[in-house]
């Protein structure tokens, strides 16, 4: 379990985190959500113990990081996957963090096989591709057997294997009781992965809640329709009090009403349909509507000639 209480971190004039409580579950796999500099990384660094609140705190299971005696077996932590020596292998860099905490090198050779990466654990972490250090990063973040991992983007330059593999593992670890909280602006793997979400924006918590109900908030599933009958189809439509958009002269984009009854109301008039596709509520964008006013980067949109 992860408890954050009030937690303020300020860097100057900016406060990066503002004043946020939440507590991250055992036995679910919870997302942190939140647009750049949102405050996820200050939040994440806080609780792993590399940066000292301004004021608020944080726990991992109940205590202090810093007043665990073996912090690894409590909390195991991927925040930098490049943060290793290039010069040292796979499986030194594993038995130097290994030898901190008294873990022996069986648990060093389960950890490589576990993260897939024992044939290559003598060759030098520095000449490993990205997704080869993330699974490194990770296979260091178990080494512990920890109660509670933290796991800042960890499918970032992972292959298709290794996104499926990483999902597994983390519903894995969270079914066996683990706390298991991850941030990653990869939102269709967020969508696979979480059970819950904590959001972030400007430094302030936006919702703290099940994946499923943050879904069901923000209703905006629509159905394309494709209809040589447009016109007839829309003012009909529109009488039902739906919102309807012209994509071009033969497909409408409907909200408000799903496709069974669109087929009815165009059945009744007359009108042909050709295709009616339901496009549903993505995480993307329930995710979008809930930070909408929390966005400190936003492009603008690109103009037309
Ligand atoms: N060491 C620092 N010194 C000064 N300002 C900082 C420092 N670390 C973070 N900040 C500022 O705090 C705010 C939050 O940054 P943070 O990195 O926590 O956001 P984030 O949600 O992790 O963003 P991203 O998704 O881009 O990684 C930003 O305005 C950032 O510029």
């Amino acid at each position: 379990m992860i408890e954050v209480q009030n937690l303020t971190k300020r860097f100057g004039d900016t406060a990066a985190v503002d004043d946020v409580t939440f507590t991250v579950r055992p036995g679910v796999v919870t997302g942190f959500l939140g647009p750049n500099g949102a405050g996820k990384t200050t939040t994440l660094r806080a609780v792993v113990g590399l940066d000292r609140p301004t004021s608020g705190t944080t726990t991992v299971n109940g205590t202090r990081l810093q007043q665990h005696a073996a912090p690894l077996r409590e909390l195991g932590v991927l925040l930098d996957a490049g943060n290793l020596q290039p010069g040292r292998s796979a499986r030194a860099h594993l038995s130097a963090i290994a030898a901190t905490h008294g873990i022996g090198r069986r648990r060093v050779d389960e950890v490589l096989e576990l993260a897939g990466i024992q044939e290559v654990a003598r060759r030098r972490a520095g000449k490993f591709s990205l997704g080869m250090r993330q699974r490194l990063g990770i296979a260091a973040a178990l080494l512990g057997d920890p109660q509670t991992v933290v796991l800042d983007e960890p499918i970032n330059g992972l292959d298709p294997d290794g996104v499926i593999w990483v999902r597994n593992l983390l519903k894995q670890l969270a079914s066996e009781g683990r706390t298991v909280f991850l941030s990653s602006h990869l939102m269709t793997e967020m969508s696979l992965t979480a059970d819950h979400l904590i959001v972030i924006g400007r430094g302030r918590l936006i919702a703290d809640a099940p994946l499923a109900d943050i879904m069901a908030a923000t209703d905006q599933s629509r159905v394309a329709v494709r209809t040589p009958h447009a016109s007839a189809l829309t003012a009909a439509l529109l009488a039902h009090g739906v919102t309807v958009t012209a994509v071009t002269t033969d497909r409408l984009e409907v909200s408000g009403m799903d496709a069974p009854a669109i087929a009815d109301v165009a059945a009744r008039i007359g009108a042909r349909v050709h295709a009616l596709t339901t496009h549903a509520t993505s995480l993307e964008d329930a995710y979008l509507s809930l930070t909408e006013s929390s966005v400190q980067y936003r492009a603008s949109a690109p103009t037309t000639s």
